[in-house]
């Protein structure tokens, strides 16, 4: 095994300058090989892809090498390793291979698609509210709401049992009379869609044929997957019409929408009020602008969102939902609810190292990194673990190596439709294999909570081929509450992979211990 680590604390200074170097070529080549690389599911958006539920809900047959270790593509021509440029290159971020990029846009619809639950919490609700006349109060149960009995029916035959912890105090607010309005933040799986579709099934009167609530999303999709909340939560207001204003929805000109809920576009819902005067905006009740963190990706998404919304009535009920919440979005919010509106953030569990052991293995190449995972797997019993690559050629042919060792491997990267990603993920955490292959495509979407064991197969690195200590935090990084110890082993097969596995290690403050890849004892120790 080299030593990396002696050689290059040796070289430093010289090793330094010669990094920033290959960090300006290295952000030059990685940035023409992402856009030119993009996998299909890249192309989300309102020029895209088909209804997102279907995949996702039937379980959409995973491709490739997913499941059952059916044999990778890419890596499994003459089963050779990529190449050693192809490797480290992309561990420095210079490879040829595109790095897996994913939008905003596709990150929002993959965490749809895998939350089938609540994403519970233990931050505390903030609350700002100016206007002393609407106190707010929380409830714990959705008959303390006084809903119409058949919505309540839908809210539990969705299986709510009880308000989440944001419900509990946006549900009051919004439901109140005169109607609050509201910009909330929290993350996503903690039941702001269900908050505002039940807000908008609470308010609509289907007695009267034309739109009262109208809901923005960022793209088709995502519209399409609040619709099917909508959908199922109003499953026994069987008179309530529900209809979507996206691409490819047309209605004839001069001709008026008789749907009582609108869930569309911005494009598309401009076209059908302001241009075919389809739909009368003053008749809105129950204005809602779903995901505005994704939404202000797109500036002519938050033109038309801002003029949709200077036509509606002075007393339509104001909402706006998100996942973050940053000084942009804030701007964002401000015009789109601009009078007093009631403000609830919910902050998300912080991440932390703590519990974690990180070690580090130094290999020579990409076949010493691969013995290293074997001696790793064969020696201590582990749960459910993930190992992140950075590039597809790299995750194929490492996913391809461990199906034919007999491992159960489950192999996601960017060239899978979003909603294979999705049932890809969903298997996974039903335990139906045990190693999850990945590259970055999987970092922020998901809490795996049974994943014991985090390798890095390679290191993260920026566009730029700096360090990421964002993504590496939530890669091995866990929240607070789930409390299990973790480990962390991270391969370093070059110089450079080093100097970014030191600089990880600064920046944290918690040692990353090298361990032998050979030593069994050593091995044995680190999982006890
Ligand atoms: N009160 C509740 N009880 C049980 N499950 C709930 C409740 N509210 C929502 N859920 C479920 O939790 C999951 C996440 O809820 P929801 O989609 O409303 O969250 P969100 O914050 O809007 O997240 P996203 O933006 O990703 O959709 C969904 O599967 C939803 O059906």
């Amino acid at each position: 095994m080299a030593d990396w680590g002696a050689e290059v604390d040796a070289q430093e200074n010289s090793l330094s300058a010669k990094v920033e170097k290959l960090q300006v070529t290295a952000g030059q080549s990685k940035g023409q090989s992402t856009s030119a690389g993009a996998g299909p599911a890249q192309a989300s958006g309102e020029a895209s892809a088909p209804a997102p539920s279907r995949g996702a809900e039937g379980g959409a047959a995973p491709s490739r090498g997913a499941v059952g270790g059916a044999a990778p593509s890419r890596g499994a021509e003459g089963g050779a390793a990529p190449s050693r440029g192809a490797v480290g290159g992309a561990a420095g971020g210079a490879s040829e291979e595109s790095e897996d990029k994913v939008s905003k846009e596709e990150e929002s619809l993959l965490r749809k698609l895998i939350h089938s639950k609540l994403v519970s919490t233990k931050a505390d609700l903030e609350i700002l509210q100016k206007d002393p006349n609407s106190p707010l109060y929380s409830v714990k149960t959705f008959e303390a709401l006084n809903l119409k009995p058949e919505l309540l029916r839908g809210v539990y035959d969705m299986g709510f049992n009880a308000p989440s912890k944001i419900q509990e105090t946006a549900l009051p607010a919004l439901l109140a009379d005169p109607p609050a309005n509201m910009i909330a933040q929290s993350q996503s799986g903690t039941g702001k869609t269900a908050a505002f579709v039940l807000t908008m099934l609470s308010r609509v009167d289907p007695s009267k044929n034309y739109p009262q609530c109208l809901c923005l999303a960022p793209t088709y999709e995502l519209a399409l997957q609040t619709g099917e909340v909508t959908k199922k939560m109003a499953k026994h207001m069987t008179s309530v019409r529900i209809g979507f204003a996206v691409r490819g929805e047309r209605i004839p000109h001069g001709q008026k929408c008789t749907d009582h809920i609108l869930i569309g576009t911005p494009g598309t819902v401009s076209d059908w009020c302001l241009k075919f005067k389809s739909v009368d905006l003053k008749k809105i009740v129950v204005f809602v602008l779903d995901e505005a963190d994704v939404m202000i990706a797109t500036q002519g998404h938050q033109d038309q969102s801002v003029r949709i919304k200077r036509m509606l009535s002075p007393s339509c009920q104001l909402l706006l939902f998100s996942a973050t919440y940053d000084e942009d979005v804030m701007k964002f919010a401000q015009a789109i609810v601009p009078n007093n509106p009631i403000i609830i953030k919910l902050r998300r569990d912080e991440e932390s190292l703590d519990n974690i052991k990180q070690y580090y293995i130094e290999c020579n190449d990409i076949d010493e990194k691969y013995q290293a995972v074997s001696n790793l797997y064969a020696t201590i019993s582990i749960g459910q673990s993930m190992i992140f690559c950075a590039t597809r050629r790299t995750a194929h042919w490492l996913a391809e190596k461990m199906t034919e060792d007999g491992h159960a491997v489950a192999l996601l990267s960017g060239d899978l439709e979003i909603t294979q990603r999705a049932a890809i993920i969903n298997r996974f955490r039903d335990g139906k294999e045990k190693v999850l292959i990945t590259t970055n495509v999987t970092a922020r979407g998901i809490d795996v909570t049974q994943v014991t064991v985090v390798v890095n197969f390679d290191l993260p690195v920026t566009m730029e081929g700096k360090p990421d200590c964002e993504t590496y935090l939530h890669r091995i990084g866990r929240t607070g509450r789930f409390g299990k110890t973790g480990l962390a082993i991270n391969m370093v097969d070059s110089k450079r992979s080093y100097s970014t596995l030191k600089a990880i290690e600064q920046h944290f403050r918690k040692p990353i211990e090298k361990l032998d890849a050979e030593d069994v004892e050593a091995i044995e120790k680190i999982s006890t």
